[in-house]
């Protein structure tokens, strides 16, 4: 569906640019994001991936260029926002139990008051630990779960504010191939039915390969904006490295092979296809 004043897209990014002093980010992005797309972003350590979601968060200005979120200024509407940071374990010790965590999520909705705002507070933290299907350890302190439990409660603290727009960057990191793709489609499963649009910065396009619609892929200041069919070629990759760079299928993996300056070893194929 086309955005419209009455039907805004979830994300709207016009003629963007990013650059930090003489290094120049991005240049001329145009992308709309449409509410239950989901969008993975892709590219080199540098590139700019986390740059583009705090440009999305309000905590970073574009150089020039515009961005829009459902139709709003970044930083307005920050609560429809849903948010999951880089995979990182917690210290052992850290007695604050996985619903706690959930439940920072919903801080400054209007539900936080009084009785019934207390239990309305419950439900909605409860619908978001079984909708990770975490109610079992929800309880438990965060300290003694596995990385791949402590990043469904932080899927599920993105979630339980019922965002319009959830930025998730590289929340696979450092999980094993199972977990990561566990967390793919619990966050794809979860944006479809609410329909948010969903923005995923991943090193690894195949654990959430089934479940992308488009993939944003950005190089050295440059980028391209497609379906996995589009972007993940040899064509393309190679223009977008400046160097060739083999792009293979194999059954329902993409292996990306060759590339000087790091292509492959970004996409880290061996430990992929093992
Ligand atoms: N506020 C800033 N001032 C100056 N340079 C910055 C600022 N923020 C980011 N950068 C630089 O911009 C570049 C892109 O950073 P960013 O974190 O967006 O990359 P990334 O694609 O997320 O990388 P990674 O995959 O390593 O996380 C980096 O070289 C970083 O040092």
């Amino acid at each position: 569906m086309a955005s419209s004043a009455e039907h805004p897209a979830a994300l709207q990014l016009r003629s963007a640019t990013l650059a930090f002093g003489e290094r120049t980010l991005w240049d001329g992005l145009d992308l709309e994001v449409q509410p239950g797309e989901f969008l993975a972003v892709l590219g080199p350590n540098g590139s700019g991936k986390t740059s583009l979601l705090r440009v999305l968060l309000g905590l970073q200005p574009l150089t020039s260029g515009e961005a829009r979120i459902g139709g709003m200024p970044p930083g307005s509407r920050n609560r429809r926002i849903g948010y999951i940071p880089q995979q990182r374990s917690v210290e052992p010790t850290l007695t604050v139990r996985g619903r706690d965590l959930v439940g920072l999520g919903l801080d400054g909705h209007r539900w936080g008051i009084g009785w019934r705002g207390r239990q309305e507070r419950r439900e909605r933290v409860d619908a978001a630990l079984a909708s990770v299907d975490a109610f079992d350890f929800g309880n438990r302190p965060l300290g003694l779960l596995s990385g791949g439990e402590q990043q469904r409660l932080r899927v599920a603290q993105a979630l339980v504010g019922d965002p319009a727009l959830l930025l998730c960057d590289e929340p696979l990191l450092s999980l094993d191939l199972a977990s990561q793709r566990m967390v793919s489609q619990l966050v794809a499963g979860a944006a479809r039915r609410k329909d948010a649009a969903v923005l995923f910065v991943t090193h690894e396009i195949n654990p959430v390969l089934p479940v992308v619609d488009r993939v944003l892929y950005l190089v050295d200041g440059r980028f391209r904006v497609g379906t996995p069919d589009e972007v993940m070629t040899s064509e393309t990759l190679s223009e977008l490295y400046r160097t060739p760079v083999e792009v293979i299928r194999l059954a329902d993996r993409i292996v990306v092979v060759g590339g000087e300056n790091g292509a492959a070893a970004h996409h880290h194929p061996l430990e992929e296809t093992t």
